[in-house]
């Protein structure tokens, strides 16, 4: 861990503070009234201030499914893994096979990436330079109210696109990491499907490692915490996401009655949620959960979500009739997606897909 001496005020800080004090100042206007209000009621919700109570969410020891097909503790794990997904939509696992090294790798690779100047950063210039400025994230460039900014900055990594990094120790990293992780997700991927009584053909053909992507989030300190997020709510756009998260915490999940619950920070752990893909492809028996993060006023935290995605042109068809969700193209959802968020501030997401919307938009359509 980084004390925040350390770890902010660097010429690598994007200027979240500014942008955060700009709207401050515009408060005091009438028209920046509007915008505060909307940080007030946030500030009172309790389970924000109570960040580090923690979910009692399944830890996973994924060891067991070395054991031989028909071992009872092999099926044992498969079953804890299916119920997970279908009763929380997250889960850590431990024992996953993953070397240490490739992970210690990883990290301080993201740490250089991120200590780099943010105008090199901005401009898509640095380690990352091949990939273009449109990787890069910081803030919320579409936020119209402080509740929106998200206190973060982030690397959104095609894995397709990195044999063009130059730099050849962030290359191989990355290399090794994505390929285990396909590997990993996959055989998630396959013990889910089987749990519905279909087989993993369907992801071994439309996902490779290629077709996943990797982002690599840092979270300043945070001097508005918990009033501004470290990132705002959202559901993954993907079938399977691995999120490696560091020991300082703040990673939420939505509970079904609309509350919010911490996630424990186990750097020995993996987090693997649902996306939405896969929940479609269930028909909803797999959950996509909302989740956030709440940005430490005190630590700098790194994290890094591995997001396994088919292939563009994959058509999205549930694995269970009849469907709830029409059916789509990754390519199509990805679209709608930054429609909306153009458009709305919100990505809205798999509610758009559902027939019974459909049908009603049609039925009005011819009244
Ligand atoms: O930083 C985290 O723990 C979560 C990151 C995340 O949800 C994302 O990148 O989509
Ligand atoms: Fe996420």
């Amino acid at each position: 861990m980084i004390s925040a001496e350390e770890s902010y005020g660097g010429s690598w800080e994007p200027p979240l503070v500014q942008t955060i004090s700009s709207f401050l100042k515009e408060s005091s206007s009438p028209e920046g009234s509007r915008n505060i209000d909307g940080m007030k009621s946030y500030a009172g919700a309790k389970e924000l201030q109570d960040f580090r109570r923690f979910t009692g969410l399944p830890l996973i020891d994924i060891s067991r499914l070395l054991l031989g097909e028909d071992h009872p503790e092999r099926r044992e794990c498969e079953r804890e893994i299916a119920v997970a997904a279908r009763v929380w939509g997250f889960f850590q696992i431990v024992n996953h096979g993953i070397p240490a090294g490739v992970m210690e790798k990883m990290k301080e690779e993201q740490k250089k990436v991120f200590r780099q100047p943010f105008e090199v950063k901005m401009a898509g210039g640095g380690k990352l330079h091949s990939l273009g400025a449109n990787n890069y994230r910081w803030g919320n460039p579409m936020a119209t109210s402080p509740r929106q900014v998200s206190w973060s900055e982030a690397f959104h990594i095609p894995i397709t696109d990195i044999s063009r990094i130059e730099d050849e120790t962030l290359r191989s990293a990355i290399e090794t990491f994505a390929n285990v992780a396909t590997d990993l997700t996959e055989k998630i991927a396959g013990i889910l499907a089987r749990d519905l009584g279909a087989g993993g053909v369907y992801f071994r053909e439309n996902c490779t490692a290629r077709s996943c992507y990797l982002r690599m989030n840092r979270y300043p300190p945070c001097p508005f915490s918990p009033e501004i997020l470290g990132l705002v709510p959202h559901t993954d756009s993907d079938f399977l996401t691995i999120v490696f998260q560091d020991g300082v915490g703040g990673l939420q999940l939505m509970r079904d009655d609309g509350s919010w619950a911490g996630v424990f920070p186990n750097p020995d752990a993996l987090i693997i949620n649902i996306g939405d893909l896969l929940q479609a492809w269930s028909n909803g028996v797999y959950k996509s959960v909302r989740h956030r993060v709440v940005a430490s006023s005190e630590e700098e935290r790194l994290s890094m979500a591995f997001f396994y995605c088919p292939k563009s042109d994959t058509v999205i068809q549930s694995c269970i009739n009849p469907s709830v969700y029409r059916n789509f193209s990754f390519r199509e959802y990805r679209l709608q997606v930054q429609k909306d968020v153009q458009a709305t501030g919100d990505k809205v997401g798999l509610s758009r897909f559902l027939v019974q919307a459909m049908e009603t938009v049609n039925t009005a359509a011819t009244q």
